[in-house]
Order: C-alpha cells, then sequence, then structure tokens
C-alpha cells in the first residue's frame, strides 16, 4: 500500500531557558553551551519582548569560551562567556547586574561553585566572588576610563552637564537636583555633542540621598528606562567620587557608595589602584522551554 503524505521533518527539540534578575534589571537567560543556536538581533528581540515573548531588559547566552569565535582566546582564563545582548538585539561590552545573574545561574545549574569565578565579556575577563547560595554576589568589574570630553543632556528644556564614564560601556552622567526632572524616560535622552558617543550611550540621572549615599534613574541604550544598572551604578559611583573630591588614587583610601535604584541597592567600592567592586543580589525565578518552531518562525 502506498502513501501520498510527504515525509514531515522531524520536530525540533524545545530550546531551555531562565528568567532571572538583579536588583530588577531582569534577563532572559539561554544556556547554550556549545554556541549551537542561532540568536539573530530579531530573535533576541522576539524573547526579550513582554507581551509576544519572555520579556526582559537584555539576553544572556551562556556559551563556553572555547565554542565562541569572540572568546575563544580567553578560554584558558575563563572557562564562559556572557554573550550579551539588549533587549533590541543590539550587542552590549558588559552588564553588571548580567554577569551577576550569570554567575548565579551557573552555580545553580551546578557548573560552578561557590567562591570565585571568570567570566568573559565582552569588556574583559571579570571576577566574580560568590558568597553563598542565595546571597549577594560581588564582581571586580575592573577600572572606569573618564574621558575628557562630556556632553550636555536636555530633558523637557532643563539641561545638565554629564560626565563621560567608560565602564567597558559607556556612560553618560548627570547630577541633577530631583529624579522627576528625568522625565517619563519614554526615549533615549537627547544629547550635544552626538560626536562623543557614536554608539550610543546609557544616561544616568543622580541625585544624593545623603553621604556617599546617591539615588539613580537610568536610561540604557538598547533596553530603554530599566529598574536598575551595574555598570550605570558603578560610573555614578565614580563620578560622585571625583566630584565630592573623594578619589581613591589621590585619598589612598577605598571609597564606598551605596547607589539605590527603583529596583534596589548596590554597593560600590573604587580601590586605590582604580580597581571598582560592585556587589547586589542575582535571582532565578523560572525556567521552561522555548517552543522551537515559534523561535525557527520569526
Ligand atoms: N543593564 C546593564 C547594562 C547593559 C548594557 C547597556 N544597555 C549598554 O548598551 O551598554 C548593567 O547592569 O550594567
Amino acid at each position: 500500500m502506498t502513501s501520498d503524505a510527504s515525509p514531515s521533518a522531524p520536530p525540533l527539540p524545545p530550546i531551555a531557558f531562565l528568567k532571572g534578575h538583579g536588583t530588577e534589571n531582569d534577563f532572559v537567560i539561554v544556556p547554550d553551551p556549545g554556541n549551537e543556536l542561532r540568536l539573530p538581533a530579531s530573535a533576541v528581540a522576539a524573547l526579550c519582548d513582554r507581551r509576544a515573548g519572555i520579556g526582559g531588559d537584555g539576553l544572556l547566552h551562556v556559551v563556553r569560551s572555547a565554542a565562541h569565535p569572540e572568546a575563544r582566546s580567553l578560554a584558558g582564563e575563563a572557562e564562559w562567556f556572557m554573550d550579551y545582548r539588549n533587549a533590541d538585539g543590539s550587542i552590549a561590552e558588559m552588564c553588571g547586574n548580567g554577569v551577576r545573574v550569570f554567575a548565579r545561574y551557573l552555580q545553580r545549574a551546578g557548573l560552578v561553585g561557590a567562591g570565585d569565578l571568570a567570566v568573559v565579556t565582552r569588556g574583559g575577563v571579570k571576577r566574580v566572588h560568590i558568597d553563598k547560595d542565595g546571597g549577594d554576589i560581588t564582581v571586580a568589574m575592573g577600572r572606569a576610563l573618564l574621558p575628557e570630553e562630556g556632553v550636555t543632556v536636555t530633558v523637557d528644556g532643563r539641561s545638565w552637564p554629564a560626565r563621560n564614564v567608560n565602564m567597558g560601556n559607556p556612560h553618560a552622567v548627570a547630577f541633577v537636583e530631583d529624579l522627576d526632572h528625568a522625565g517619563g524616560l519614554f526615549t533615549a535622552p537627547p544629547f550635544a555633542p552626538a560626536s562623543v558617543y557614536p554608539d550610543g550611550v546609557n544616561v544616568e540621572f543622580a541625585v544624593d540621598r545623603g553621604p556617599r549615599h546617591l539615588a539613580v534613574r537610568v536610561h540604557e541604550r538598547g533596553s530603554g528606562e530599566t529598574r536598575s544598572c551595574g555598570t550605570g551604578a558603578c560610573a555614578v559611583a565614580v563620578a560622585a567620587a571625583r566630584r565630592d573630591g573623594a578619589d581613591p588614587a589621590v585619598t589612598g583610601s577605598p571609597v564606598t557608595y551605596l547607589v539605590d535604584l527603583p529596583g534596589g541597592r548596590l554597593a560600590v567600592t573604587e580601590h586605590p589602584d582604580g580597581e571598582i567592586e560592585m556587589t547586589g543580589p542575582a535571582v532565578i525565578v523560572a525556567e521552561g522551554r522555548i517552543d522551537p518552531a515559534w523561535l525557527a518562525a520569526l
């Protein structure tokens, strides 16, 4: 007996994902140790979509360094590469909250233990210290670069000078009188001159809450206003230390700022050698399966 039914392709296997956050900066986590998945910008944007996808400020693609062309040369230093993407699918050099959540995932999956861990990022190798299961995580974020040329940021007719701080990724830090002055932050705050940040910028609005204590709102490049930004918190702390005459390279003493963001608090310490440490929570909230047919149809 013959059949005219054409042979159908075997169903694609489901793709694992997790959802996590660090001070409510939230991420879709896609474990892919062998770098076998195709994740073009359109797929990342669809996964990060809060209505039609899973939803997140960004995506953490978890890949073994040896399996990724951008990280292979550093595989001897760190086994894992954080291939970070913004919610619009664009690529960024670093994500401070993301690297803590990345480390929490590795720990939870039994891929690393508590203690010290190195992670390759596009902003270099970051050393992470996991205290204990569920506890805060500290990241050695490297040194900040402070290019001379800053910008003027303007919102609703008010303008502020913004300090240029590079934490691997670019930041413009404006000290304002009131966080409400940042307005709705529905779109990227305009800045000038545009030539200072040819690849776009993350913009932080900061106010003082007390001695060495700041509150911040942030508009992230590629994601919009988020409830927290780890590299942004570090950029603000460094800008505040320079403003306050507390540059550790000059005073010889480390300085710590508490940085309150809408999603929670981060502690940022800058040491006399310029090394910056950031400490905060990292939480995995869910795990599931992505429908491969949905992803393939995008
Ligand atoms: N939320 C992150 C920063 C993510 C990258 C940023 N949007 C960029 O494009 O540079 C953090 O916690 O640092």
